[in-house]
């Protein structure tokens, strides 16, 4: 179902100890928000984080996870492993792991279909390139991320799918794609799930604004019809500044 979200993916950011201090000003600051809350912090840290946030309506979620249940994939962690320790949200394709780690369209469906295999929800993430938008070729290059990983399923997986369109020029670079453009691929990220499935489905589901979100662009970012929340990535590290990301959801 639709919901305004805010998340925050802390990336290979803060140890144990600086997990836990984050975590506990942001249950102490946390303002009350129609917006589901999302952190996301590294894999070792998970488990205290789930701890931590107990009695908290901030939910742990994952930066990423292997395709296959178990076995000889020396490094890498299982649907089952997250499942394990409470944790049933996702994120895939973030374009770090598309960029650094190899992660193909092919590789990032066959994720997608792990993890609703196991019942558990993905925040897909996609977005062009500084190229694909100078060469005008931003809605093809979104169009087939979309296509090549998600198309396939069926209609009622889409329940469990939040989208995440994070431009790759606007991620860490202090550079925010305009309310407006936002807006515009928003818009035209729902025209193309309804092309592909239906309208229902299309205004269904969450989509995300993620790439250089700050307490001082949020609102109007957040106020676009078509933006219903954020993957906030540095802004999240500092607890002052993800409140107020939040506090910007109307
Ligand atoms: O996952 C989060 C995004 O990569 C955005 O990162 P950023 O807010 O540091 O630009």
């Amino acid at each position: 179902m639709r919901s305004k979200i805010v998340a925050g993916n802390w990336k290979m950011n803060k140890n144990l100890a600086e997990t836990e201090v984050l975590l506990a000003e942001l249950t102490a600051k946390l303002p009350d928000t129609k917006a589901e809350v999302m952190v996301a912090p590294t894999f070792v840290n998970l488990a205290a984080a789930v701890d931590k946030l107990k009695s908290s309506t901030i939910e742990v979620i994952a930066q990423n996870m292997h395709f296959a249940e178990s076995g000889a994939y020396t490094g890498e962690i299982s649907a089952n492993m997250l499942l394990g320790i409470g944790i049933d949200t996702v994120i895939i394709g973030h374009s770090e792991r598309r960029a650094y780690f190899g992660e193909t369209d092919e590789i990032l469906s066959k994720k997608v279909a792990a993890a609703l295999a196991n019942n558990m929800r993905v925040m897909f993430c996609f977005g062009e390139e500084l190229e694909d938008r100078k060469s005008e070729n931003h809605f093809k290059v979104v169009e087939s991320q979309l296509k090549n990983a998600l198309f396939s399923l069926d209609a009622s997986s889409w329940s469990k799918i939040i989208l995440a369109y994070e431009p790759v020029w606007a991620i860490g670079t202090g550079e925010t794609a305009s309310p407006e453009q936002a807006q515009e691929m928003h818009a035209f990220i729902r025209n193309t799930i309804t092309n592909a499935y239906d309208s229902g489905i299309a205004n269904n589901v969450s989509i995300l604004y993620g790439g250089s979100v700050k307490p001082n662009n949020a609102v109007e970012i957040f106020s676009k019809p078509d933006v219903d929340g954020g993957l906030i990535g540095g802004a999240a590290l500092v607890a002052d500044d993800f409140i107020a990301i939040i506090k910007a959801i109307s």
